[in-house]
């Protein structure tokens, strides 16, 4: 990734600054804020005028199955997905092919993450090895590698005493534990929230507590050994519940819910659509309001996509055997803005607060900001003209969304990673 000067004219900025005006970038960073700045001969110009510019997205929570599963996403086509959807940022999870929980797979993963990012791809490396082992990896080492912290993403760490152990390790190497929380015996073979919706459809569920069982384990450890735990993506009132009560007691725990989790309930399968199909599932309406609550007041810190890719092969069939996960990259921001801003559910500040800033700042990232000497990592959004999610359009592999043909506002004009422009609408036509 190269660095680069560039002058944005005509800024209308939003977001924990709120200004308008001309923004320098200069070897890749924001050297001038001011109406009419002067344009130094050789410069290139962005117009921004009629549009709105929002520091860079921030996503904590991505696949890109780079290696091993890369007819799914690669990391080319997942950082250009995540630039797409106004992401500059993101953490990729380590379920990938080989898992890198050693310092050889490991060192590459890194390498390639940089070679072949277009936007900033950070990296969560496993807790245990193989993802499924309670054999710990080397915290210490693969922090100073510069992985962002633990995570065992896919799988829940099933047994208390690898989880402990885990979190005080992780913890002395001064790094932060994000975990899928899952409590296998009593998931089953549940494809989808249990509830009347999988009654009738005749499909095994999964109740609330496989969920929230485990995540009042975690926070009991979380609490005893000083972690900074994470919770990724959060689908139940429950849990909810449980996050709101740690926090008050001062436990360091940050959480995240999705888009989905946020805007879709299980009574939207209406069939046998495998695009309905993730971990953890849809829940009831109760539980999607208790998140949506969460994401209002706090509780829950910010959105993360969960961006998981599946070939169409491993997405077809039927809700039994279609693969988890759906992608999210390309949709994330247009959705929330247009189901929760425009709808005034939300301001435009707070969707870029829960996006950007607040990811950030819990994860020590340099984003969130459009200020002098901040990183320019910029994302600039038409908000005024409406269009249909078309998946012909995305740079993900993936097309496994339930969101395609929803009419959404806030279309990416252009996404800016360290002042150069790695998306812009004009050149690339979609
Ligand atoms: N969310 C999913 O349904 N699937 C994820 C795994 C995960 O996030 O747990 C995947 O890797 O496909
Ligand atoms: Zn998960
Ligand atoms: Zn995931």
């Amino acid at each position: 990734m190269t660095s680069q000067d560039l002058m944005i004219k005509n800024a209308h900025v939003v977001g924990p600054e709120t200004f308008n005006g001309d923004i320098r970038i200069q070897n890749g960073r924001i050297t001038a804020i001011g109406t009419d700045l002067p344009v130094a001969a050789g410069t290139p110009v962005y117009d921004a005028a009629g549009r709105t510019v929002l520091p860079g997205l921030v996503d904590v929570h991505v696949h890109f199955r780079d290696p091993g599963q890369t007819a799914k996403e690669t990391i080319a086509t997942g950082s250009k997905a995540a630039a797409h959807g106004g992401f500059t940022t993101v953490v990729a999870m380590p379920n990938v092919t080989p898992v890198p929980d050693n310092a050889a797979d490991l060192a590459a993963l890194l390498a390639k993450n940089k070679q072949a990012g277009v936007v900033h791809v950070h990296q969560w490396a496993p807790i245990t090895d193989a993802l499924r082992s309670d054999r710990l990896v080397d915290f210490e080492q693969f922090k100073k590698m510069g992985v962002l912290g633990f995570s065992n993403d896919g799988v829940g760490v099933q047994h208390a005493a690898t989880m402990m152990a885990a979190m005080a390790g992780v913890h002395a190497a001064g790094a932060p534990l994000a975990a899928h929380i899952e409590d296998e015996s009593l998931r089953g073979n549940g494809v989808m929230n249990a509830g009347p919706v999988a009654d009738k459809l005749g499909l095994p569920g999964m109740s609330n507590q496989t969920e929230s069982s485990q995540l009042a384990r975690d926070l009991d450890l979380a609490a005893a050994t000083g972690v900074h735990y994470h919770a990724c993506h959060i689908s139940t009132r429950q849990s909810v519940d449980l996050i709101r009560q740690a926090k008050a007691a001062g436990v360091h725990v940050t959480a995240e819910v999705t888009p989905h989790h946020l805007l879709l309930e299980d009574t939207d399968i209406t069939g046998d659509d495998p695009n309905f199909k993730m971990n953890p599932p849809l829940r009831s309406h109760a539980d999607r309001q208790a998140v949506v609550q969460g994401l209002l007041d706090g509780t829950l810190d910010m959105v993360a996509t969960d961006h998981a890719p599946h070939t169409l092969a491993d997405k077809g069939g039927t809700m039994r055997t279609a693969a988890f996960g759906i992608v999210g990259l390309e949709t994330a921001f247009a959705l929330l803005y247009t189901r929760f801003v425009r709808s005034d559910r939300m301001s435009l500040p707070e969707l870029v607060a829960r996006m950007s800033t607040i990811p950030a700042a819990a994860f020590n990232l340099p984003a969130g900001h459009i200020q002098i000497g901040a990183p320019a990592d910029l994302t600039i959004m038409d908000l005024d003209t409406p269009y249909q999610i078309d998946s012909n359009t995305w740079f993900s592999k993936g097309v496994n969304s339930p969101f395609i043909g929803e009419t959404v506002y806030g279309r990416t004009q252009a996404t800016i990673v360290a002042g150069r422009l790695v998306y812009d609408q004009q050149k690339e036509g979609h």
